[in-house]
């Protein structure tokens, strides 16, 4: 029989979803049989359902949309942060929560994880913030609200609920007589008028700059990007949040952007710039160092899918794809001035000093290679990586505006799911790993094989350089982060660990964690809790000052 949970799954594997994250739950057991029993899809158990959601938010990154299951109160409450997460920074999550059957509900009955008061909605409501769009399940309504729910999910890049009662998933449901996604949206008549304005001014411009963020990353606009800057010859830089958007070793990439701790020509290059083309990007203070960056906004043209701010007037967004598109097409001779390619690094020599933050990254910026996929968890692991070149056809996974550290872990692995080709490397604080920690049990079980950093500096040391920093709130218990692969599953076969403290040990680790591609490589980076990258040196100051 072909049941609404059936109708579900299909319309996620019609969106190109091949695992689902999650944690069972009695409310949602029988829904995860036909999950089971699917032939092209695959359950991914997950340690918590914070972990799912933070893995299924990267799964989403990598693959374009994603789907978790958990169970009605406690375990979609534990997973709404990752979720509010994928509302900051637009990534399309399906959160499916099995609930008590309709009898159990409409009789408002005191059952377990509810709050005991008969009530069944409260929970819905409290993701009312953090999700486009809410779908609460009933034997009329769950075909139609179910492909509303899944269109707003993949149209507007941001997370979605299910509420899936489980009577309701067992409900016999004629198949799907259509497809799911309506074609390509053509473009408005004030987007037209967009478009020509932004030709005019780049025409009149004399020395614009492209400034890119990260909604090209969540509608997956790369190739229009790409298209629009070679084909109009034109300079471009990137946000840290919105880093990998452009091919980094491509001539026209000018850098990141970081306001004003930026390196002085970039920065010069673009607050001078008499026309800043800013694409999908959202100046929040972790990307511009507190909003310091010296354009003002009569120099800015900004097109956003929330927002597009011209002639220095706020207006509403608009459909991002459909205008990348139309820029590749626009009226303009291109950019006649020269472009200065960003300074690359001389090859470094590894002596037996003791490991530095500033070696380590230059070490990493040698390391990496086309394809890599690098995820870099917030504090020095994201101030150190998002200034490190990378290289063609990378990608790279951060979470600067929401920032909920202990993320990265679980949504590296979601991405390494979604993309088994791309070597995916983690770079992680000791701090940041004792929050999610548990799901490196995932990892061994599912026989993953990134190369992950742990930087061992005995604590918080972003937050150390924001204020505290000999206080006891930065500490941590120190762990013995060698043994942490066996106790979560390991084994000689399937994980190696390294411990490096100097600049030796670490280019041997590098060496042979490259080229073992069987094994998940865990390396325990040791580094003074007093040492940041020079970035983060910077913002620890001024995110000092903007919180007194
Ligand atoms: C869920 C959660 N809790 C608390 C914080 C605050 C916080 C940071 C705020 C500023 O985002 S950075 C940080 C510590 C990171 O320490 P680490 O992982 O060891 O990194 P480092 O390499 O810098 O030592 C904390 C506790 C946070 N961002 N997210
Ligand atoms: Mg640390």
């Amino acid at each position: 029989m072909y049941t609404v949970g059936d109708y579900l799954l299909e319309r996620l594997s019609e969106l190109g979803i091949k695992e689902i994250f999650g944690v069972p739950g009695d409310y949602n057991l029988k829904f995860l049989d036909h999950i089971v029993e699917h032939p092209n899809l695959k359950w991914i158990g997950n340690a918590n359902e914070l972990n799912a959601a933070y893995a299924a938010d990267g799964y989403a990154r990598t693959k374009g949309v994603s789907a978790l299951v958990t169970t009605f109160g406690v375990g979609e409450l534990s997973a709404i942060n990752g979720i509010a997460g994928s509302y900051a920074e637009k990534v399309p999550v399906i959160q499916i929560v099995g609930s008590p059957t309709m009898a159990v509900q409409n009789a408002h009955k005191l059952v377990h994880h509810t709050l005991g008061d008969g009530k069944f909605d409260h929970f819905e409501n409290m993701h009312e913030s953090v999700t486009e769009a809410i779908g609460s399940l009933t034997k009329e309504n769950a075909v139609t609200e179910i492909d509303r729910v899944l269109r707003a999910a993949v149209l507007k890049r941001r997370p979605v609920y299910l509420n899936l009662p489980i009577d309701v998933a067992e409900m016999v449901v004629e198949k799907p007589s259509g497809p799911l996604l309506p074609k390509q949206a053509s473009l408005s008549a004030r987007e037209v008028e967009l478009v020509h304005e932004l030709e005019k001014a780049l025409q009149q411009a004399k020395n614009p700059v492209v400034l890119a963020g990260n909604e090209l990353a969540s509608f997956h606009l790369e190739t229009y990007l790409a298209d629009f800057i070679h084909k109009f010859n034109l300079p471009i830089t990137t946000l840290p949040f919105g880093k990998g958007v452009f091919n980094e070793e491509d001539e026209h990439y000018l850098g990141v952007y970081a306001g004003s701790p930026t390196e002085e020509g970039l920065r010069k290059r673009v607050d001078t710039a008499d026309l800043v083309v800013a694409l999908g990007a959202k100046l929040t203070d972790s990307a511009t160092s507190g909003f310091s960056y010296d354009f003002s906004e009569k120099q800015l043209f900004s097109l956003a899918s929330d927002e597009v701010i011209v002639k220095e007037e706020h207006l509403e967004g608009i459909h991002l794809p459909a205008v990348m598109k139309a820029l590749t097409s626009i009226d303009y001779q291109g950019y006649q001035g020269d472009i200065q390619p960003m300074a690359r690094l001389k090859s470094i020599k590894p002596t037996n000093q003791v490991l530095t933050q500033r070696h380590f990254w230059e070490a990493i910026e040698g390391f990496l290679e086309k394809g890599d996929t690098a995820v870099a968890e917030q504090g020095t692991s994201f101030f150190g990586l998002s200034t490190v070149p990378l290289k063609s056809e990378m990608s790279f996974i951060g979470q600067p505006l929401w920032g909920s550290i202990g993320y990265t872990f679980p949504a590296m692995l979601g991405s390494q799911l979604a993309n088994p080709s791309s070597r995916h490397l983690l770079f992680i604080g000791d701090g940041s790993l004792q929050l999610t920690i548990q799901e490196l049990g995932m990892a061994l079980r599912e026989k993953l094989t990134p190369i992950v950093f742990v930087i061992n500096n005995n604590g918080y040391t972003v937050e150390r350089e924001i204020h505290g920093p000999n206080e006891i709130y930065n500490d941590i218990p120190m762990w013995d982060y060698q043994k942490l692969p066996l106790v979560f599953g390991g084994s000689e076969q399937s994980v190696i660990t390294y411990k490096v403290t100097t600049e030796l040990e670490l280019a041997n680790a590098l060496k042979a964690a490259r080229l073992d591609n069987n094994r998940l490589q865990w390396i325990e980076v040791v580094m003074d809790q007093t040492d940041a990258p020079e970035l983060l040196m910077k913002l620890g100051k001024i995110f000092a000052k903007q919180n007194s």
